[in-house]
């Protein structure tokens, strides 16, 4: 404490197994992570390296098989209120208005939903005027756009995302990316985001982390250079692209050849 800055989560020695039929999968070993309020970060890696296993143990949902994650004082066992979550799906029920379905977990919590913030939010992505419409009524990107008012309502703190944008085509993604972009910047929420897409990683991230598999463990932090704000036509710039190179060989490298992984006989 008394530095500028103050850890928001601290993940300590993380590890994570799972008892399957071929035996037992180490999905994370040993993972450190310490990350800053405010700071926007990402993990990518290659498929199976843990990255939900991780991001779903800060939400609460799964329990460690050995370290521990704090959220300030707090040890996270079960999903906190200051930590809210958007997953790949909006994962909106069909038979609940966009607005009924935003405050769906503040009803779980018993606690009062704060329409004036909910109203401001839905207005902010572009969504004012359609809290009483039905999620069928809406398009893929709208509906995450109405998953991202769900997961801020309630003000947390910490924002995960598991893979928030992956559904949607190429171009909302763009826009979606600008969007959260602007709303960190003005809220300034600790972010932490999973991808596949090591591009939507660099445009957003503070730090990338990478991880490598089996076990899960964390391989290598890159912090992003780039200044904020950040236009989309920075993707195509020299710098963006190699940086983005750079990641995507270390995890290509990281794949075992055919032929000489533990399961192989
Ligand atoms: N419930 C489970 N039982 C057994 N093994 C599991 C279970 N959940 C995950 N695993 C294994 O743990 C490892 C990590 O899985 P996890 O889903 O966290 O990886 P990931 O990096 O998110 O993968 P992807 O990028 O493909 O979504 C994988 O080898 C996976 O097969």
């Amino acid at each position: 404490m008394g530095g500028h800055t103050h850890e928001a989560l601290r993940i300590s020695g993380a590890t994570k197994t799972y008892a399957a039929h071929s035996g037992v999968v180490h999905a994370l070993q040993d993972v450190d992570m310490i990350v800053e309020a405010g700071e926007f970060i990402s993990v990518v890696g290659p498929s199976g390296c843990g990255k939900t296993t991780l991001l779903w143990s800060i939400a609460g949902l799964h329990q460690l098989s050995g370290g521990r994650i704090h959220l300030g004082e707090d040890e996270i066992k079960q999903p906190h209120p200051s930590i809210g979550m958007m997953f790949q799906e909006a994962n909106l029920l069909p038979w609940r208005t966009i607005e009924q379905n935003i405050s769906l977990p503040s009803e779980l919590r018993r606690i009062r939903p704060d329409r004036d913030r909910v109203e401001a939010l839905l207005e902010r992505v572009g969504l004012g005027g359609f809290g009483e419409k039905m999620p069928r009524e809406l398009s893929g990107g709208m509906q995450q756009r109405a998953s991202i008012v769900r997961a801020l309502a309630s003000n947390p703190d910490v924002l995960l995302m598991d893979e928030p944008f992956g559904a949607l085509d190429a171009f909302t993604r763009d826009e979606m990316n600008k969007l959260v972009e602007e709303i960190w910047l003005e809220a300034r929420k600790t972010v932490i985001l999973i991808t596949h897409s090591i591009a939507e990683a660099v445009f957003l991230s503070d730090k990338v982390y990478v991880m490598s598999a089996r076990p899960g463990r964390i391989s290598r932090v890159v912090d992003v250079p780039f200044e904020r704000p950040r236009p989309l036509e920075l993707m195509e710039t020299r710098e963006f692209f190699d940086l983005v190179n750079d990641i995507k060989s270390d995890i290509k490298h990281q794949v075992p050849p055919a032929g000489r992984t533990t399961s192989a006989r």
